[in-house]
């Protein structure tokens, strides 16, 4: 796993809506092998979505071939509720981009069989091969997607009835009146997401440094949901300062340390690359 720290959360946005586009760009999408990105909601991505939409209005990226599956969606909210997570993707980014509604999927929560909308979600996503690049944001407790406290971490997209917590901080959304937060929502599984080939996870806010600690300094813990990352082999959390409040001095040093190392490396990559090679060096440089 790796850790990259920035200043604040506009950093946070920008670099990681500068990592996706590079990947969407370098994969290279057609009609025929979509890049398939799986998104969240909540405040946390807002700046990376915001990014990502200046980046396509720059006409420096494009969404035409990228297919989007959301994490989650709350049950028996109308699908134009303002807080729906319909409604959110649309206001927040969908509406901004050039990708079709019908790349677009996203759990219905008012489906009459919701056992089988979650089978028929697994189901989708498999039938494009996977999801390539996960982003995600984290609730308070550590979730991931709504993968609340106790979540099984092989757990796959299903029903999940949301925690106290989870419904306080939400209520943010709701008037601040906590009645009106719905008390189910469906979502992917922690293993849903593990099954990507690449996650990003964004961190932002001193009121997530207890889980961002949790999550990467501890165990393997389900009461951490987050904390199953750390068996992902291509995992990159994006952090800004506040987030970190709960970690070792240790432990930033040594993520700061290897993000440093890791420049060099690409630095040294990218001289390599436009310095034209002797006809001697180029086995070397293979
Ligand atoms: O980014 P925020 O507003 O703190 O909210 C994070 C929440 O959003 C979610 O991503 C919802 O999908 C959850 O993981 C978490 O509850």
């Amino acid at each position: 796993m790796r850790l990259i720290i920035r200043d604040d959360a506009a950093a946070v946005g920008e670099y990681i809506g500068n990592y996706i586009a590079k990947r969407i760009v370098d994969f290279n999408p057609t009609a025929e092998r979509p890049f398939v990105l799986g998104l969240p909601t909540g405040s946390s991505p807002i700046l990376t979505y915001k990014h990502l939409i200046k980046l396509v209005k720059a006409g420096k990226l494009s969404f035409k071939h990228v297919v989007t599956f959301n994490m989650d969606e709350y049950v028996k909210l109308p699908e134009d509720h303002p807080e729906s997570y319909h409604t959110f993707m649309f206001r927040e980014f969908f509406s901004h981009i050039d990708v079709s509604p019908s790349q677009v999927n996203i759990l219905n929560g008012n489906a009459k069989d919701l056992i089988g909308e979650c089978n028929a979600y697994e189901a989708k996503i498999k039938s494009y091969g996977g999801i390539e690049l996960f982003l995600g944001g984290i609730g308070e407790d550590g979730h991931i997607a709504f993968n609340e406290p106790g979540s099984s971490l092989q757990s796959r997209t299903r029903i999940k009835t949301l925690a106290y917590d989870t419904i306080l901080a939400n209520a943010r959304f709701f008037g601040n009146d906590i009645s009106k937060v719905p008390r189910m929502a469906l979502t992917v599984g922690v293993q849903t997401v593990l099954d990507s080939r690449e996650v990003v996870v964004v961190v932002t806010g001193q009121r997530k440094a207890l889980a961002l600690s949790q999550a990467i300094e501890n165990g393997v813990n389900h009461l951490w949901t987050l904390s199953a990352l750390q068996t992902h082999p291509w995992a990159l959390i994006v952090a800004d300062e506040d987030a970190t409040a709960e970690l070792k001095v240790k432990t930033v040093k040594y993520f700061k340390s290897i993000e440093r190392v890791q420049e060099e490396v690409e630095e040294m990559h990218a001289r390599l690359k436009d310095t034209p090679a002797e006809p001697d060096q180029v086995g070397s440089m293979e």
